[in-house]
């Protein structure tokens, strides 16, 4: 396969193409700067199938131009390149990190969004990339309830209690500064918890609903009381009730600064299905999106 590539002016280090044909995934790793104007190493990773393991990844021959001068590029490393990719994806997110940071001048960042949706798997990776802390309402409710689980805590003192407490918690993360916080999938539908939500950044995490069912009914639904109740095998039993829940809720999460779409994600990865997407990819579509909001 051959592709070329043609640099464009003021390029962040990292670039990121999905313009190699259907189904293909080209990451390319520029030199910030190079010591020999005519040498330059360009580490391509190129996915053909992405979702698929091993034995579709290969290297490919690129021509490079700049403006400034044209010089064939040669492939630096050979072999398998899956650890490759998801090297790349570490350094993208890095990278990116490193270009939003300075605009959110400190700004809290609450992530939003149905429960399973990643917010506490995204928040740590944001928090850990940006510097920042992280904060989870659900556990510090949890905490300041003497270690009593959100499902207790609904059972012994209802959900009215259980909100109220949010609210605070909320109140409490919005003075945080540099903090990414996890709230909880219902934090959205209070008008008070976006006064402090507006205070930082929000950013909703948009999954399709049969997938929060089919992650929710793997790890089971115990710690999600709202799931409690209904009948049938746990992916139906989520599916029904995340389909309730999102009716009452999506014009809630649309208040959020920005959208992260898992859907948006797969289509831009190529990836026929939303399952393949990692965390990762998520966290750098979530810089993405503030960095949208950003500007
Ligand atoms: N991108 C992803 N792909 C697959 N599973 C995921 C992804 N993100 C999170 N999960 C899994 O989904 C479940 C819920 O994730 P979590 O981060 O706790 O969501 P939330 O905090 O929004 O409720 C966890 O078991 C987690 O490992
Ligand atoms: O959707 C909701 O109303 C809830 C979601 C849960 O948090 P996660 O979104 O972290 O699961 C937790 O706050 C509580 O069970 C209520």
């Amino acid at each position: 396969m051959e592709a070329k590539v043609v640099q464009r002016p003021l390029l962040s280090q990292w670039m990121d193409t999905d313009a190699i044909g259907r189904m293909r995934r080209c990451s390319l790793q520029l030199p910030r700067r190079s010591p020999d104007p005519k040498r330059s190493e360009v580490l391509i990773s190129v996915d053909s199938c992405p979702g698929k393991t091993s034995g579709y990844r290969r290297l490919i021959a690129v021509e490079m131009s700049s403006p400034n001068n044209k010089f064939p590029a040669s492939a630096v490393q050979t072999g398998s390149l899956g650890a490759l990719a998801s090297l790349d994806r570490s350094l993208i997110l890095k990278s990116k990190s490193q270009e939003v940071e300075p605009y959110l001048n400190g700004r809290c960042i609450f992530l939003v969004g149905m429960m399973g949706s990643g917010k506490t798997t995204v928040g740590k990776i944001l928090s850990k990339v940006l510097g920042y802390s992280f904060v989870d309402c659900d556990s510090l409710i949890e905490q300041e309830a003497g270690g009593t689980s959100v499902a207790d805590i609904f059972k012994l003192y209802g959900e009215g209690f259980f909100r109220e407490k949010e609210t605070e918690m909320l109140r409490r993360a919005s003075m945080i500064p540099r903090s990414v916080v996890s709230t909880g999938g219902g934090a959205v539908m209070r008008p008070i918890n976006w006064r402090y939500m507006h205070k930082g950044l929000s950013v909703w995490l948009d999954v399709p609903l049969d997938a929060l069912a089919k992650r929710i009914a793997a790890v089971g639904t115990h710690s999600r009381p709202l799931l409690h109740g209904e009948t049938g095998d746990a992916y139906t039993k989520a599916l029904n009730r995340l389909s309730s829940l999102f009716k009452e809720r999506g014009e809630s999460y649309a208040n959020a600064n920005a959208r992260v779409s898992l859907e948006e994600i797969a289509a831009k990865h190529g990836y026929r299905d939303v399952s393949f997407i990692t965390p990762t990819e998520i966290a750098i579509e979530a810089l993405e999106q503030m960095d949208h909001f950003l500007f």
